[in-house]
């Protein structure tokens, strides 16, 4: 037990997805694992362990914002001893092109905060996903014959801004817009594990294009099959 995650030790997989939304883990856990036994209920945020095809998967809400991410996944990591940590969540797109349901495999992403520097003494607007397993998200992906989009992430603490959000984007090389991949992957640099961020685009910041709160807490399969297919590639390579 940590101060925020009541799972006893050995109630989490080494392997463990991560969507914002509590609701949304419910729904992915039911859908797609075997036995999925609910390992944590403190402050309502959602964890599930159980199997999919064999393989021992966790399917942790994160909440909302790099501040909340960022103590889950260092519990996770630090006290769980998880290994991979995938985030599993929405993103607004910031090219024109892109369209609802694509799937977006984050490279690295940008941040505004001060997390990197407190965390890992470094000044860093950019912190890379975990190379390995962006990788073994792209061959996954190629193997199910499931198209993904890759580029940089802005990991934004401010959903509702004030500035020119698209010239920021412009100057920085930012494709889509989410809020949790900074301290992921601060933190898996931080403790010498993996983590990676696969987004479904639910609104595209150009065009106005749109998906419903329902859509986003029901929708997103694809992402799901990937990111599961993606620990059952990484299992194999284990044996
Ligand atoms: O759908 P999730 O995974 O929560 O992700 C996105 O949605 C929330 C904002 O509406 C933020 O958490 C953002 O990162
Ligand atoms: O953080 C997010 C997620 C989806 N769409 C946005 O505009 N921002």
């Amino acid at each position: 037990m940590t101060i925020h995650i009541s799972a006893k030790p050995g109630e989490i997989a080494d392997f463990v997805l991560m969507p914002g939304d509590p609701i949304r883990a419910k729904v992915m856990a039911d859908k797609f694992l075997q036995n999925p036994v609910l390992v944590n209920t403190t402050r309502g945020m959602a964890m599930y362990t159980g199997t999919y095809k064999g393989v021992p998967v966790t399917i942790a809400a994160s909440g909302m914002g790099n501040g909340s991410m960022g103590i889950y996944s260092y519990e996770l990591f630090q006290d769980y001893g998880v290994q991979n940590i995938i985030r599993v969540g929405t993103a607004g797109a910031y090219n024109p092109n892109y369209k609802n349901y694509a799937i977006f495999n984050s490279r690295d992403s940008f941040g505004e905060s001060a997390y990197p520097k407190i965390v890992l003494g470094e000044d860093k607007e950019i912190i890379e996903a975990t190379p390995k397993l962006f990788e073994a998200i792209e061959v996954t992906a190629r193997d199910l014959n499931i198209p993904t989009i890759t580029g940089r992430a802005h990991s934004s603490d401010v959903f509702y801004r004030g500035d020119d959000q698209m010239a920021l984007a412009k100057t920085k090389g930012l494709d889509v817009v989410e809020m949790e991949t900074y301290s992921l992957f601060t933190n898996a640099q931080k403790l010498h594990r993996n983590a990676a961020g696969l987004f479904t685009i639910s609104d595209n910041l150009v065009t106005g294009e749109k998906t419903t709160p329902e859509e986003r807490q029901n929708k997103f399969d694809e992402m799901f099959r990937l990111a599961l297919e993606t620990g059952v590639r990484l299992n194999q390579a284990k044996k």
